[in-house]
This record gives structure tokens, sequence and C-alpha cells, in this order.
């Protein structure tokens, strides 16, 4: 099937190589000539393990090309993909400005019948928009908008895309909806379901799925704050309660609060949907609010430890993405950690195995930027762990005590076991655990 997907940031390379490798004719177009010269030729402006080697080997076999023109994209495409970014509005309410004007241009180049997919995550009624900006231009017979977000989570994007625990549709017609069947086809045939329903709810599919996995981020980190006032360890409650199958093992990993480019947006945008349709979500709002706190949790144990002394304090922070196996800074934890510390008067110096450009351009030589782990600890007062790479699981500790001024280490992702930092003589605290003493 001949395929056009518009815009190459995670979602659209992500889609357009994985639809290239089940044998479709793809072509992606995007604004930004920077990034298209360079898919051209391979390389892939994020990182993101599996991609680079898969698009390589659809380039080469002319399975996948790359254009500026929108045009020339949509020429010969029968299904065209929408994965164009949905940013927070002032507001909070996801922006559809790209979506909509790029239906808008749409409207003017689509000449015989078209399947125009939304990837984006959009709010309910999105579709309908959609349709009625191309019913401006063309006539009804020309043209179906069909609802199918994406559930993929960057770091792993290439296999949850391949392999998805189901696709969803929504298409309001059985033109559209036969098309996308034949599309998704391949990944039916190893067992995943996909289900068909109508745009409204495949977009409320999307932002429920969202909101539901912060929902249970934030319900494990007030757990986790609680453990640590009554004593109790997180660890085993979460093994205690994980191991019912009714609850599920994933996804109840305490932290530093949920970031990424998409929970904090999304649950924000499913909000003013609530508000707009003059229904208030209780518990949205809290997990929002219990979000936010959140990310201050390890900011007030340092100031406890420090005796409300950060000012002059060099602190060392290992791991600076919103999570392993991405450079994606979008809305990390991290972020809002270094922007307290830095108001409080400390000194900070990062390392992360792959996110240091990005954090480079957002603090510039407000930070200390170092080549290893090792080197960010030299003299430091404390170590912060914000983001779990597994390089960060078995340091070398005798070398880490060596250059921290003292064996001090906030965890905000419990990387490490209670009994081995104690072994080692580190004063260790972390989420919802003891804290280990010197
Ligand atoms: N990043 C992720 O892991 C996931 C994102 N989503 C959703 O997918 C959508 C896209 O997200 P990302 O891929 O992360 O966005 P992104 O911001 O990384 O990429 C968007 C791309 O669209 C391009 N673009 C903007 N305007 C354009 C136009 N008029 N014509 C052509 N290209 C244009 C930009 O240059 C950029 O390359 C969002 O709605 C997001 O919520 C959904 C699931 C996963
Ligand atoms: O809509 C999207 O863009 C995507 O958003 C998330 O994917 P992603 O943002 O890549 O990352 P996640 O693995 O979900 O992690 C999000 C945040 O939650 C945090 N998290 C995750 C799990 C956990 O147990 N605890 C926890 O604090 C992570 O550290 C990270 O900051 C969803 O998992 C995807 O299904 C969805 O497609």
């Amino acid at each position: 099937m001949k395929i056009a997907v518009i815009g190459t940031g995670y979602v659209g390379l992500v889609t357009g190589t994985c639809f290239a490798e089940t044998g479709n004719q793809v072509i992606c177009v995007d604004v930004n000539e920077e990034k298209i010269e360079a898919l051209k030729k391979g390389i892939t402006p994020i990182y993101e393990p599996g991609l680079e080697v898969l698009l390589t080997r659809n380039i080469r076999e002319e399975r996948i090309s790359f254009t500026n023109d929108l045009e020339a994209a949509v020429q010969d495409a029968l299904v065209i993909f929408l994965a164009l970014p949905t940013p927070s509005g002032e507001d909070g309410s996801a922006d559809l400005k790209y979506v909509l004007q790029v239906a808008a241009q749409l409207g003017d180049l689509i000449t015989s019948y078209r399947v125009v997919v939304n990837k984006s995550t959009v709010p309910v009624g999105t579709a309908e928009k959609v349709a009625a900006i191309l019913s401006e231009k063309l006539p009804a017979e020309l043209f179906d908008v069909v609802s199918n977000p994406e559930f993929l989570r960057e770091g792993v994007a290439v296999d949850d895309f391949l392999k998805p625990e189901r696709v969803v549709v929504g298409a309001g017609s059985e033109r559209a909806a036969k098309i996308m069947e034949e599309l998704y086809n391949p990944f039916v045939r190893q067992g995943n379901p996909v289900y068909f329903m109508d745009t409204r709810s495949a977009e409320m599919t999307k932002y429920a799925a969202n909101s539901f996995l912060a929902m249970k981020i934030s319900f494990m980190n007030e757990i986790a704050n609680l453990c640590e006032r009554t004593g109790a360890n997180v660890d085993w409650v979460r093994i205690g309660i994980g191991s019912d199958q009714r609850i599920g093992k994933r996804f109840l990993f305490p932290g530093i609060g949920y970031g990424g480019s998409c929970f904090p947006k999304d649950v924000l945008a499913l909000n003013l949907t609530a508000k707009e349709h003059a229904y208030d979500f209780k518990l949205l709002q809290s997990v929002l609010e219990v979000n936010r706190l959140q990310k201050g949790r390890i900011i007030e144990k340092l100031r406890a430890y420090f005796r409300n002394e950060l000012n002059g304090k060099l602190l060392a922070v290992w791991g600076l993405a919103f999570k392993p196996e991405t450079d994606d800074i979008r809305d990390a934890p991290s972020i809002d950690i270094i922007e307290a510390l830095l108001a409080e008067g400390a000194t900070v110096k990062v390392y992360d195995p792959v996110a240091m450009d990005n954090i480079h351009r957002k603090f510039g030589d407000q930070l200390g930027y170092s080549a290893n782990q090792y080197e960010a600890l030299q003299d430091a007062d404390a170590l912060l762990i914000l983001t779990e790479w597994s390089e960060f699981r078995n340091p070398d500790f005798e070398k880490m005590k060596m250059q921290l001024k003292t064996p001090v280490v906030f965890d905000g992702r419990n990387v490490y076991a209670l009994e081995k930092m104690k072994e080692q003589g580190f004063y260790y605290e972390s989420m919802g655990r003891n804290t280990v003493p010197f």
C-alpha cells in the first residue's frame, strides 16, 4: 500500500519505518529541512534503539523516502498519516494548530480518494474537525478521516509498534476500516487485536490509557511517601500488590514523578476536556497535583539533610532523560529538580549517557558537564540519581566514594538495594524505603 506520513518526529518516524518494514511504500514529509536531509542519509534525529538499523535497511531497499514537499508526498498515497505535534496550549488544552493547518493544506491537494489517519494524540471530536475542514474543499466521497492513536513507548518504540498489545482504529466508514484492516494485517497475524470503534471512542481511549498509567504511578508515589512515614518498604508493597493480576506488576515504580512528552500534557488536556464539558474530574486533578509535589520530594530530602543550606553545595546528578533508553528531556523531572537546586544556590554537575546535548541546549553554562559518571562526582557533597540507566546499577562503589567529598546518595529511582549501600558505607536515601544512615 502507498502511505504518506506527515511529521517525522518520534511517532512519524517509527510509524513510517515500521510500515515500510511490513512491505508498504512509504513517503515521509516534514517542514524541517535539516531533519529531512539527515533522514535521507539514514540518520535519525532521535536516540531510539533499533530504529536506525531498520530505517537504513528500508531506505536501501527503497521502501521509504523523505521529502519536504507535501504535495509530492500525498500525490499517490492512499493512506495519509498525521503524526504532528499536539503540545499543551497556554490553558493546558491540546494545541491543534499543526493538525488543523495540515488538514487545510490537504483539502487543496487531494484529488482522489484518501484515508486521512490521525496518529497524533488529539481531544475527542478532532477527527470530526479535520473532516469538516476537508469538507470545505472536497466532496465527501474523496476522503475518510480515521483516528488511530499510537501507544508506543520511547526507548522500545520499534518493538511496541511491530508487536503492539493492541491497535485502536476509530473509523467512520466501512471503506476506511477495510483499508486500515489490510494495513494492520501483518500485526494481526501475530495475534494482536485491532479494535475497531467510532472516532470519538478511539480518541478518548488514548487519553484514558495515558491518564490511567499516570494515575497508577502517582498512586505508587503516594504509597511510597506513606511507606517512608510508616517504616514500610515500597519494594515489598509493590511486589505484594503487583502479583494480583487485577493490579498488574508494571508501572508501579515510585520515583520523582512522571515526565516525558506525553503523560504531563495528556493528563492536562483530558482535565481540560472534562472542564469544557462541565465535568469536575477530581481524580485527574489529584494526579496532576501529586506529580507536581513528587518532583519536589527529593529537594525536601536534600534540604532536611543539609539543614536548609543548599547554597554553596556541589551536587552531582546522574541521569537527565525523562527515562532510560532515550535522549528525550521534554518535561523531564530532572529539569524541575535542577532548576530548584540552582535557585537555592547549589552548583550542579551532570552526567547522562545520551541526553547531554539536549540538557546543554536547555541550561548552557549554568551547569557543569561531565564526560563520564565518575567525573561528575569529583568533590561533590552528594549524588542525585534521576534516571535509572542500567550503567548506574552496578557502579564501582569504591571509585564513587573516592570521588565524592562525602559518600551521600539521594536516589530518586530506587536503583540500589538498601543492604548493598549499608555494606558500602553510604548515607543513602531513596523513595519509599528506609534511609540507610552512615
Ligand atoms: N513521542 C511519543 O512517544 C508519542 C507521541 N504521541 C503523540 O504523537 C504526536 C507526535 O508526537 P512526536 O512524534 O513525539 O512529536 P515531535 O514533536 O517529535 O515531532 C513532530 C514532527 O512534526 C513536524 N511538523 C510540524 N509541523 C509540520 C507540518 N506542517 N508539516 C510536516 N511536518 C510538521 C515537526 O517538524 C516534527 O518533526 C503527538 O500528538 C504526541 O502526543 C503518541 C504516542 C507516543
Ligand atoms: O503517548 C505517549 O507518548 C506514550 O506515553 C507513554 O510512553 P513514554 O512517555 O515513552 O514513557 P513511559 O515509559 O510511559 O514513562 C513515562 C514516565 O513515567 C515514569 N514512570 C514509569 C513507570 C513507573 O512505574 N514509574 C514511573 O515513574 C517514567 O520514569 C517516565 O518519566 C506511554 O507509556 C505510551 O504507551 C504512550 O504511547
